[in-house]
């Protein structure tokens, strides 16, 4: 079968960079291998000894380490030292960049795209930004004079949606059968107050009348791993829980009812997958965008929110119940979710591209 045409097809180099968490790592990682399945030279950039650096390294994706520190969210003297390390890190960036020589760069967001993005700005590289939250992260805000164009989560704006490798075929997916599968995901780092909390209130609700049997499958993050597989010692249900998990949408596809943090990608990936959730927002966001990806999703019935500081009081458990022991509105909840998902397929979110890409290649 003759390969599809790459749709940026002026694009021959391309520079990605973005990284940090997964939610800026995942993108560029499933940007990268598109562009790199169509045949054009590619370079990631991002922090050295990062996640991005090991996830670039697990696919041969030739990557470009450079130091940078955040500001946000830091004291004064940290933010001064994160200043005093950018003119160099610039400096580094144009001449990698001059090296590379890219025809676009693609901005996946945290603070270590700053330095690719000023230089490409500077050399008259064609930036695009992708912005998969609600709220504009800080970096896209400052960063948003070098770009032409910024991707945001709305599907009707002209160059939004959040790129993903594939949206889950759920034709045949039969959700709500017993025992239903309750799967928990604190996001790439994992959430210290769900895998404190979730266990014990799973256990406790299992077998409580008018609940189905369900098993339970929880992503805790590397770091609290031990803790949260301690914290299901004795449950009365089949339980599996992973530091990390390679494919979560798979998971998704199949679940009864998420029970997550609302980072962009999860709740992307979640709703793509039109998998009913509860989103419990990191409640220290910068801007509370956790909240608002959630809003989103939850103001089209597509899910429901649950403040941390509340789900360990009985209301939260009441809730559970209540959902899941209702399969028609757990089957509707995933349902709206699935109709108002950000998530674009990655060849037609480069495809949106394209007609930018084409007038800043003729100009
Ligand atoms: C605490 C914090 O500030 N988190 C931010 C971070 O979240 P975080 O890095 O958790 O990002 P997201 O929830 O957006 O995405 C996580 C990504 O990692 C993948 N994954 C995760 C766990 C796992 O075991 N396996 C796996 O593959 C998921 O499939 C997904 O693609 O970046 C997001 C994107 O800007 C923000 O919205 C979040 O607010």
């Amino acid at each position: 079968m003759a390969a599809k045409r790459f749709p940026l097809e002026r694009v021959r180099r391309l520079l990605v960079t973005g990284g940090g968490t997964g939610g800026h790592v995942i993108p560029a990682i499933t940007i990268l291998d598109e562009a790199r399945k169509r045949g054009v030279a590619v370079l990631y950039a991002g922090a050295p000894d990062s996640l991005e650096e090991r996830q670039a390294k697990n696919r041969s994706i030739p990557f470009s380490p450079l130091k940078v520190t955040g500001f946000a969210g830091k004291g004064v003297s940290e933010k001064v030292r994160a200043l005093g390390i950018l003119p160099g890190a610039i400096r580094k960036a144009s001449l990698q960049i001059r090296a590379f020589s890219p025809d676009l760069l693609i901005g996946t967001g945290g603070y270590v795209q700053i330095p690719w993005v000023v230089s490409a700005g500077f050399s008259g590289v064609p930036v695009v930004l992708l912005e998969p939250n609600a709220v504009s992260g800080w970096s896209n805000r400052i960063l948003s004079p070098f770009a032409q164009i910024i991707s945001t989560i709305h599907q009707d704006a002209p160059y939004g949606g959040v790129p993903v490798r594939g949206i889950p075929d759920v034709g045949s997916v039969e959700r709500f059968r017993e025992p239903l599968r309750i799967v928990v995901v604190g996001g790439s780092q994992g959430a210290r107050a769900l895998n404190e909390g979730i266990p014990r209130i799973l256990s406790d609700l299992y077998g409580k009348p008018g609940v189905p049997a369900f098993s339970v499958v929880h992503q805790s993050g590397e770091k609290w791993l031990e803790m949260t597989r301690s914290a299901y010692n004795g449950a009365p249900f089949e339980v599996d829980v992973c530091g990390f998990l390679e494919n979560l949408p798979e998971y998704y596809r199949t679940a009864s009812l998420v029970i997550c943090r609302s980072g962009a990608m999860t709740v992307t990936e979640v709703t793509a997958a039109g998998a009913p959730a509860v989103y419990i927002p990191y409640p220290h966001a910068i801007g509370d965008h956790q909240r608002r990806n959630a809003e989103i999703i939850a103001n089209c019935s597509g899910g429901w929110i649950w403040r941390e500081s509340l789900i360990q009081e009985s209301g939260f458990s009441h809730f559970l119940i209540n959902v899941l022991s209702n399969p028609d509105l757990l089957s509707k909840t995933g349902e709206n979710a699935r109709l108002n998902t950000p998530a674009v397929m990655v060849d037609r979110w480069l495809e949106r591209l394209s007609p930018i890409w084409g007038n800043l290649s003729n100009a």
